[in-house]
């Protein structure tokens, strides 16, 4: 399959592009880097400071870059450790077909309906002006949320399925929040890789 054979669903969003694509890789190839992904990754489970209350992180994560550079977010400093060999044949694959290179992926393991990710901007510093982030999906499919910052009636939600990627581009960092909720149903694990280009300001 060539680069731009995928079927690509774009949404037309005020103030962001935000496109998904689902099986970029087949459901053979997202076994096996679901499955290699969970058991060959250096998982933490690191310490949130809200209001001033400190809590558990509610998943897993890790960072892994081309460079030194930490990422920071919520009272957290994360030190990437460098590439695996296929962190880089997927971040290869899903820079052919984002047409964009990215030096940063942020690592989420959902181990159960209890994690999430709450609402939030990717808009550190460090990721530049409207950053382009690619976030491949891997194990359980969750709904991703995402919701515009003043325009109220903007709410809307999609389903990330097994081996999809979805691409969070243009201005969406800045007007748009989005968040993995956590769901009382009884679900498995989820993996999900997001490709992020750190600047060094
Ligand atoms: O798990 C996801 O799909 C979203 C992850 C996310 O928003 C993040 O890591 O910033
Ligand atoms: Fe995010």
């Amino acid at each position: 399959m060539d680069l731009f054979s995928f079927e690509k669903q774009e949404f037309h969003l005020p103030d962001a592009q935000l496109i998904y694509i689902p099986n970029v890789f087949s459901k053979i190839e997202a076994d096996t880097y679901f499955n290699a992904i969970k058991t060959n990754t250096n998982w933490q489970h690191d310490n949130i400071t809200v209001f001033g209350k400190t809590y558990k992180q509610p998943r897993l994560t890790a960072l892994y870059g081309e460079n030194n550079l930490s990422y920071s977010y919520s009272n957290i400093t994360m030190h990437p450790r460098p590439f695996s060999k296929d962190l880089l044949k997927i971040k290869v694959k899903i820079e052919g077909i984002s047409q964009h290179s990215f030096n940063t992926v942020l690592l989420n393991l959902y181990r159960n309906g209890n994690d999430s990710n709450g609402w939030h901007a990717d808009n550190e510093k460090v990721l530049g002006e409207n950053p382009i982030i690619a976030s491949l999906s891997l194990g359980e499919a969750r709904p991703f949320h995402f919701k515009h910052r003043t325009l109220k009636t903007e709410r809307h939600k999609l389903l990330l399925e097994h081996g999809s990627l979805l691409i969070m581009k243009g201005a969406m960092q800045h007007h748009w929040l989005h968040q993995i909720a956590k769901t009382k149903k009884l679900i498995g694990e989820r993996i999900n890789l997001t490709f992020r280009t750190l600047v060094d300001y």
